[in-house]
């Protein structure tokens, strides 16, 4: 995987952070500055007033700083207050705008993609990595006040330092007082600061290196939480008490040993830094301390720099932290940005051709196939017209390559030899969008959604309620339909609505049969349509064929050559290739031929003894 530079991911990081929390940023800003200058402005103050209480003691001038003191609390508390709340809320819908906005992207994708199994492992890294160690965007997210507040703060030190090095007073010329004592404290400053650094980074190795070992880790949790509580796992689960061998799975793969190790050593990191800080602010103190014994510094200045130079180191060290963490968070923005930059191939390959309004003629011209990694052809030198008006069964063995060859002809995937035409002309050459609209699908896996049954068929959220009545009716629904507490309202399943549905597969068939009848699209294709149908719903739906296809060209894939027995014109796949093709009788009379086996092999079922 490309690996950026760091300047550059958190440049395209923080405009990814905008885009989910827009106002985060500026309103971050204010916050870290407000919280940042808070303490130090009080610091100021309470100088002043222990000054002049050691000074001149002028009432006036003391109730004037006291007054500052308290009003500046008070003004920038209730501004801390309301930022505080506007990024409280914003904070709270986080998640679940960075889980939208990794799945508008995965919607998105060209579906060659999304059945890459490496980008799916690689978003569930991001995900997983986002989940269980917030890293990725949302650490981006996270660090920014983490980063900002130490950049004020020590802003805001330095200038309340400045006057320990221009005192002008009388006072003792002893070595501490002298400008060796300061070089030596700002020495020791700079020796302890790397110190936090060189911790920071092996507290990284460690966190990395528990990734190396394991670096699924995070992946399998999630994959074995979706495994676990996966509704259509849940009968296999039980009948095969497969609970025990995924609880083993799961001990052998979640790496807790690795997290133990590392937290056991974050744990004793920090002990050894904090202690490492308050021997500087031990230092800080005496150093301090001697000047003002030796009349260098006023009473209320030693409270100012004593605070001004403990807050510069606090946040010194806070800001080599953060730093570090944005270093190790760099592999992970890298991870992200290759998956939102993954090619849009398939999309961008045309020249935008408008879909020819006239009759539409389909050829594959040698075509060959192979799935991305596999090593064996799914389709091989298919040559094969689809012709207009048509119905065109297809049939054959599992894995004969049946399914694939409707995914090339709806450009899902690119063949990986020869060209499928349009009239002619290379499919990719057309509009992507323009030449989806040419097909109506049933897929074998299709999915229907947990919205109302009339947005599941119109696959929008508003839809024409007479047309989608008239598709469930066609498609064998209406029976069912009538029988739905609120009709086209009704939502399928009760993940949104109480009132929801459960449905069986053949009725959700027949909603998705029904779904690709309103798209109304000029091709459609039906892939296994009626394997979930009982045998009444099968023979309606197959008399009626005509009468629901109309004048479209159809695909019709399926096992059951009796149900094919209507159809033109039937293709006949085998590992991949196309050959056979004709009519039922032209087929079964083909003695030695496949569909001739397919054939006897089915019929004999049905034969009585
Ligand atoms: N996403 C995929 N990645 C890799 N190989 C695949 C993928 N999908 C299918 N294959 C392989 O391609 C070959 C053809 O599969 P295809 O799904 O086209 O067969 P089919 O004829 O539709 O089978 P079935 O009748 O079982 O639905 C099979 O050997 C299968 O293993």
């Amino acid at each position: 995987m490309k690996t950026r530079s760091i300047w550059r991911n958190l440049w395209r990081g923080y405009g990814i952070v905008n885009q989910l929390t827009p106002a985060y940023i500026p309103l971050t800003v204010v916050g870290s500055f407000i919280k940042a200058a808070q303490p130090f402005a009080v610091l100021f103050l309470s100088a002043r007033i222990i000054n002049e209480l050691a000074g001149d003691r002028d009432i006036g001038r003391i109730m004037l700083y006291a007054a500052l003191a308290v009003g500046l609390a008070f003004v920038l508390s209730a501004l801390n207050a309301v930022v505080t709340r506007r990024i409280t809320t914003m904070n709270s819908t986080l998640w679940a705008r960075f889980y939208f906005f990794l799945g508008n992207r995965y919607m998105q994708l060209n579906y060659d993609q999304i059945e890459d199994a490496a980008n799916n492992e690689n978003l569930a890294d991001i995900e997983a990595k986002a989940n269980g160690n917030g890293l990725g965007i949302l650490r981006l997210h996270w660090s920014l006040p983490e980063l900002l507040q130490p950049l004020f703060e020590l802003a805001a030190a330095i200038v309340l330092v400045f006057g320990m090095f221009s005192s002008a007073s009388n006072y003792e010329r002893t070595f501490i007082t002298s400008p060796f004592a300061t070089g030596l404290l700002i020495l020791l400053v700079l020796l302890i600061l790397p110190f936090t650094y060189v911790v920071k980074k092996r507290e990284q190795r460690i966190l990395q290196q528990a990734f190396e070992i394991n670096p699924k880790a995070n992946t399998y949790i999630q994959f074995f939480n979706e495994y676990m509580q996966a509704k259509n796992a849940a009968k296999d689960i039980r009948l095969y008490k497969q609970a025990p061998a995924i609880e083993e799975h799961y001990k052998k793969s979640d790496g807790l040993a690795y997290w133990y190790k590392f937290f056991d050593y974050l744990g004793k990191n920090n002990a050894l830094a904090a202690g490492m800080n308050a021997l500087l602010a031990g230092c800080v103190y005496l150093f301090i301390g001697l000047r003002a014994l030796y009349g260098m510094y006023p009473l209320g200045s030693v409270v100012q720099y004593i605070g001004a130079v403990t807050g510069a180191v606090g946040a010194l060290a806070n800001l080599i932290g953060v730093l570090g963490n944005y270093i190790t968070n760099n592999p992970y923005l890298d991870l992200m940005f290759h998956y939102l930059d993954l090619p849009d191939n398939i999309r961008k390959s045309g020249s935008a051709r408008p879909i020819p309004q006239d009759e539409l003629e389909f050829e594959f011209r040698d075509v060959s196939f192979k799935y991305p990694g596999g090593s064996d052809y799914a389709i091989e030198r298919l040559s094969m017209k689809l012709h207009v008006g048509r119905r065109l069964a297809i049939v054959g063995m599992n894995g004969s390559g049946k399914t694939t060859m409707i995914k090339l002809l709806c450009r899902l995937y690119e063949p990986t030899d020869g060209v499928i035409t349009l009239n002619g002309v290379d499919i990719r050459e057309y509009d992507y969008a323009a030449y989806m609209r040419i097909f109506s699908v049933v897929f074998q896996d299709f999915k229907l959604y947990s919205f109302s049954l009339g947005q599941n068929v119109a696959a929008s959220e508003t839809y024409d309620a007479k047309l989608a009545e008239e598709c469930l009716q066609t498609a064998g629904f209406g029976e069912k339909l009538k029988a739905m507490p609120g009709g086209l309202e009704t939502c399928l399943h009760k993940d949104f609505s109480d009132e929801g549905v459960e449905i069986s597969g053949g009725e959700a068939q027949k909603v998705a049969l029904a779904r690709a009848l309103y798209k109304n699209a000029p091709f459609v294709i039906l892939d296994e349509p009626t394997a979930a149908l009982d045998p009444i719903a099968e023979f309606e739906i197959y008399a009626r064929f005509h009468e629901i296809i109309g004048d479209k060209t159809a695909i019709f894939v399926s096992h059951r050559l009796s149900s094919c027995r209507f159809c033109h014109d039937i293709a006949v796949f085998h590992e991949g290739r196309l050959i056979q093709r004709g009519s039922h009788d032209e087929l079964v009379a083909d003695r030695g031929g496949k569909y001739a086996e397919l054939w006897n092999a089915q019929a004999q079922y049905y034969v009585s003894a």
